[in-house]
């Protein structure tokens, strides 16, 4: 789907498939067109050209069986501000049609998971996480198919967001979670696939394991007492070897494709040189390497 601004194209010929019950990473820099897309998915905004398909149904129309079935967290949630967490989960578990006991213990369950039971405060005076926080709770209330999280964790502290991608990796399998962040590490630490945008173009999309596969050149960094030139030199003409370069400490980082020859050979040649060994370490390639290639600056 395409969807324009005036002149501004947000998204151009975006076409993403979800596979049911992943953990799905939309990973971009800001101004991608993340919230556009999440606004799309939601009803809220429509796309220019193309089309949508959640849950086997199109979007944009009526159909029964779609909205009750998704759970939404927009980029910063919005609440009538005079309610207390409590009432605002009641008020949208009846618009999900919810009521007596399935309604007390749902928004009892999520108060609790999400930290804000007993809070009797108007949610007004609440900070940005617990309203980050209250925003999850509610995307929750009606235990949705397909969870819809904009920049879920973004005003979260270490705490609050260990335990809420703890809570999304729960869901794997049962719920579709799509959600979209620039945080490299939550996609890390619990998506199962991941697409990259950037600039309203789809970069990449695929599972964490392809996209370690497909990327799953490592990196050896040596450094060594003298001579460091010649050793890339040498190190450059290696048929294991694909690229040099100097890294941030002047130590070689060499990018291999097979890291046993490596690590079997780069002793013997720095000896050979008659230099010292300091240290010779490989570490494999993180997302980070991957999106800073694919999206060519520097992180936001
Ligand atoms: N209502 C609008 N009117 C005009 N331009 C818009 C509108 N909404 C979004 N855009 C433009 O579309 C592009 C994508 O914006 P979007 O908010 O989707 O990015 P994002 O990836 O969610 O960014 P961030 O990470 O900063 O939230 C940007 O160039 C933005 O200026």
């Amino acid at each position: 789907m395409t969807k324009a601004f005036g002149r501004t194209i947000a998204l151009d010929a975006v076409n993403l498939a979800v596979p049911a019950g992943a953990v799905f990473g939309f990973l971009g820099p800001n101004g991608a067109g993340k919230t556009t897309l999440l606004r799309i998915m939601t009803g809220l905004s429509r796309a220019t050209s193309g089309s949508l398909r959640i849950l086997g149904m199109p979007v944009g129309t009526d159909a029964p069986g779609t909205r009750q079935d998704v759970g939404y967290l927009p980029d910063v949630p919005a609440f009538y501000d005079w309610m207390t967490a409590s009432q605002t989960l009641h008020f949208a578990g009846r618009l999900h049609g919810l009521e007596g006991q399935r309604l007390t213990t749902r928004v009892h369950e999520l108060l609790d998971f999400m930290k804000l039971d007993g809070n009797s405060q108007a949610v007004g005076k609440y900070s940005r996480g617990m309203r980050q926080r209250l925003g999850v709770a509610q995307a929750l209330v009606n235990s949705p198919k397909l969870l819809l999280l904009d920049e879920p964790t973004s005003a979260l502290d270490p705490g609050g967001r260990k335990e809420l991608l703890e809570f999304i990796g729960g869901l794997r399998g049962q719920t579709t979670v799509f959600f979209s962040t620039h945080i490299l590490s939550d996609v890390e630490r619990v998506c199962d696939s991941v697409a990259i945008l950037d600039k309203g173009k789809v970069l990449s999309q695929s599972t964490m394991d392809e996209l370690r596969a497909r990327h799953g050149q490592q990196t050896i960094a040596v450094e060594v007492s003298a001579d460091a030139d010649r050793l890339a030199r040498t190190i450059a003409g290696k048929s294991w070897c694909i690229s040099v370069h100097p890294g941030p400490r002047g130590e070689i980082m060499a990018k291999v494709s097979d890291v046993a020859a490596a690590q079997h050979e780069l002793p013997a040649l720095i000896s050979d040189q008659g230099t010292g060994l300091v240290r010779l370490e490989s570490a494999e390639i993180s997302l980070e390497d991957v999106f800073l290639e694919l999206v060519g600056e520097s992180l936001p």
